[in-house]
């Protein structure tokens, strides 16, 4: 015992040592980054004066004009040099200083095949060399390094850009660093050992992610490493990682396509922004820039700035008629995106809408000319050159009119209001010289026109002649032609009837977000609007609150993409039990060969107690593995008043508060959430109440409407008003699996009255107080 305990301390100061010398390496390396970037902030200065005294000096003769403007360029492009070098050297500065805090967190060992040498390896977060090509760090998405996530000891394959590698593993060490001390050091024959994992999961929550690229498992490697799918689709658990996973990903994506990809490129789609806050610091983290994050709706919101999008859907305050049901599902179906492609596709032969194109109050291209030459182009044009010939028709139509234009009334009484100022500004030059009052009309009456007309010439290029509303409305009249409406179980006269009401709905400026889709896509290819070919990676969060129709949307938007899908079909709170045949659907939007399905099964978030309590509320639901995490058992409360809750939510908050944990109370609705700000006011318990999905996430007790709650996590959770009044019905399982999923550390469930039946599990699971 005492042989291997002195081993170990003898391993122990052998690593430590080679810290330190690391350490002093990365000092070193970021002082030489400091001297680089005082460097050439130093000779931006003296460029700039030397400058400046040279044009000083220079200024005023004709024949150092041209001179001037050679120095100069010359100057700005030494300036530009100079500006470059620091930024890279600042860059270079931010890793070292990275670095600097925890240089590495494994070690590896490892003979190359049929090389007799043993090597060692260090993983860190950034590469480090102290010389070229002399490695003393390794980054964690460097091919070499996949072997600490992947494999176990023994022969190990791993993938390089060049092919599949093989190296035969001896060691696998992990380290916890802190202020530059070893703290701890593990050998490990798995692929990550628990005991680190454990570590890392009983820290406490803050308001921002943290990375895991020090413990990221083996199934999760899977995903962030993955180079061959144009489709990745996740199904994860609660807290199974996927969002981790793909922030990691992210940043593998950028270091593998380094020089070919940059953050721009690649988009995510979150479901609201509160959890664009939430893992805004990861990236950042990783030393990699943040990608381009949106939600869906303000990806389609952002083309409709005129109307206001509803979504009744997602608001649990409003409860949606089963025919409305019935109707989304239709609308945001794949048979409804191809109808839409049909629908278009007749339009090339008749059924285009038009509207008048005006000019000064009067219609100066009446739709029905439009629509002729529309029409007047042969059966090969199609949709996107049927539109642009039009558009060129027309603006060839508008430059034939300035002439005859000019000679209208209006123009002769503008050119004679025209101040002396404003006739300046129309002059070539000060005090133009014309030959005859006539041509100096003449010349002016044309400016005018020309600019008047602009509005006209932007009208043709923005489409402002096609009637797009009326176009959507007609398209969904032409529906129960289209589509088999029984099979839905709705009638055309109730499918009619919705379109009455998605008329109104227009003229009050509104739409429900199950029509923006569809109208845009409408638009989009009547209009020929060309996709957008730049980005490279597309990643969509929550998938299961995505419906067909905007996935198949999405992926035209985005044709030349590789997609990475994750969700979690247990949690789909908005789709309800429709997700469970999302995947089907999606997979028909891609090649069978080309389209990869990972599952996480084990959940990192919750403690075991909690884990098991979840997994129970749902019905064949998917699999989920416990992590072995001790914790208490949720508590559950029911008491007959809403009075009596208040108190016990005091305690409860109390209770958290004293060990340190952030609790977030989540309500069903927003309503809901307003009262109990107003109780915890008026007890002087400070807490931020969060009403919208633009608020930012503050510190501290939080008050959640669950809608809002997605994708987040926090030390403790109180459900508030788990009765069976508030959450009866089958689809809201999955709501009360995503509220209850959220707690790491502790669950506490408040009812009044009698509880959900949601909620009815085994009695050992919980606690009843
Ligand atoms: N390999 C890992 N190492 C350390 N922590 C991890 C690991 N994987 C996941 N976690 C932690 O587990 C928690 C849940 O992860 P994450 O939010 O990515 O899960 P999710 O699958 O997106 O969950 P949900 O679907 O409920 O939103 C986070 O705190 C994350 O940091």
């Amino acid at each position: 015992m005492a042989e291997t305990e002195k081993f170990a301390r003898q391993t122990q100061a052998a690593e430590q040592q080679y810290l330190d010398h690391v350490q002093q390496e990365i000092t070193l390396a970021e002082a030489k980054a400091q001297r680089s970037i005082d460097q050439a902030q130093t000779d931006a200065a003296s460029l700039n004066k030397q400058f400046n005294e040279e044009v000083h000096l220079s200024y005023g003769s004709d024949t150092t004009n041209l001179e001037t403007a050679l120095s100069i360029r010359q100057q700005q492009q030494m300036l530009a040099e100079r500006d470059n070098s620091r930024q890279q050297s600042t860059k270079q500065l931010n890793i070292l200083q990275r670095l600097a805090k925890t240089p590495y967190f494994a070690r590896l060992d490892f003979h190359e095949h049929g090389e007799p040498k043993r090597e060692t390896i260090y993983i860190g977060l950034s590469s480090f060399t102290d010389q070229k090509d002399h490695f003393l760090i390794y980054d964690w998405r460097a091919p070499i390094s996949s072997i600490y996530y992947d494999g176990k000891l023994g022969d190990v394959t791993y993938q390089t850009p060049d092919g599949e590698q093989n190296v035969n593993v001896l060691l696998k060490r992990q380290f916890l660093i802190k202020d530059q001390e070893i703290q701890s050091m593990f050998d490990t024959t798995e692929t990550i050992g628990d005991q680190m994992l454990l570590e890392v999961l009983g820290e406490k929550s803050s308001t921002q992610m943290r990375a895991i690229v020090t413990t990221i498992q083996q199934e999760q490697n899977k995903i962030i490493r993955n180079t061959s799918a144009d489709l990745l689709f996740v199904q994860g658990a609660a807290g199974s990682g996927k969002t981790s996973a793909i922030l990691q990903r992210v940043a593998f994506l950028l270091y593998r396509y380094r020089g070919k990809l940059n953050s721009s490129q690649v988009i995510m789609f979150s479901p609201n922004q509160l959890f664009n806050d939430y893992i805004e610091n990861v990236l950042p983290e990783l030393g990699e820039q943040n990608m381009v994050q949106m939600t869906y709706r303000q990806f389609v919101g952002r083309r409709l700035p005129q109307l206001e999008i509803f979504n009744p859907a997602a608001q649990f305050d409003v409860v949606q008629s089963d025919l409305a049901k019935k109707i989304n599902q239709i609308k945001t179906s794949l048979p409804f995106f191809k109808a839409v492609q049909r629908y278009a596709k007749l339009l090339e032969k008749s059924g285009m809408i038009f509207r008048d194109l005006k000019f000064r109050g009067k219609p100066y291209f009446a739709k029905d000319k439009i629509a002729e030459i529309y029409y007047s182009f042969n059966e090969n044009y199609h949709l996107a050159n049927r539109m642009d010939a039009t558009q060129e028709k027309l603006v060839q139509l508008l430059n034939r009119k300035i002439e005859p234009e000019t000679r209208k009334k209006w123009v002769a009484r503008t050119v004679e209001s025209l101040t002396d100022e404003q006739l300046q500004a129309m002059y070539r030059q000060v005090d133009q010289e014309f030959e005859s009052s006539d041509a100096e009309f003449k010349f002016l009456a044309r400016k005018i026109v020309t600019k008047e007309l602009q509005q006209v010439n932007k009208g043709i290029r923005r489409f402002r002649f096609v009637n797009s509303r009326a176009q959507y409305l007609h398209f969904l009249r032409q529906i129960p032609q289209l589509i088999n409406l029984t099979e839905y179980g709705v009638t055309a006269e109730e499918w009619l009837a919705d379109v009455d009401q998605v008329q109104a709905d227009f003229k009050d400026k509104q739409v429900n977000l199950a029509d923006v889709s569809p109208y845009l896509y409408l638009i989009d290819l009547v209009c020929g609007r060309r996709p957008d070919c730049k980005i490279k990676f597309v990643f969509i969060d929550e998938i299961q609150d995505y419906t067909p129709f905007q996935l198949a949307y999405l992926q035209e938007s985005f044709p030349k993409a590789r997609y990475t899908m994750l969700g979690d079909l247990n949690q789909a709170i908005f789709t309800g039990s429709s997700s469970h045949t999302l995947l089907n659907q999606v997979q028909k939007l891609f090649a069978a060969d080309k389209t990869e399905v990972v599952q996480l099964t084990r959940s990192y978030r919750s403690t075991k107690p909690i884990t098991e309590f979840t997994r129970a509320l749902l019905r064949n639901g998917q699999t989920i593995d416990t992590f072995e995490r001790p914790g208490d058992l949720p508590n559950v409360a029911v008491r007959p008043k809403l009075a009596d809750l208040d108190g016990l939510l005091l305690q409860q908050l109390r209770s958290n508060d004293q060990r340190n944990f952030t609790t977030a109370i989540i309500a069903k609705t927003k309503k809901e959430s307003e009262a109990i700000a107003a109780y915890l006011k008026s007890q002087d318990y400070a807490a931020t109440l969060i009403r919208s999905e633009n608020q930012r996430l503050a510190a501290g007790t939080l008050i959640v409407p669950a809608y809002l709650a997605k994708g987040l996590e926090f030390d403790a959770v109180i459900m508030w008003d788990a009765s069976a009044s508030n959450y009866h019905d089958e689809d809201e399982r999955q709501l009360v699996y995503t509220i209850a999923s959220r707690a790491m550390h502790r669950l506490t469930i408040l009812a009044v009255g009698e509880l959900s039946p949601l909620l009815t599990v085994d009695e050992k699971l919980f606690k009843v107080e």
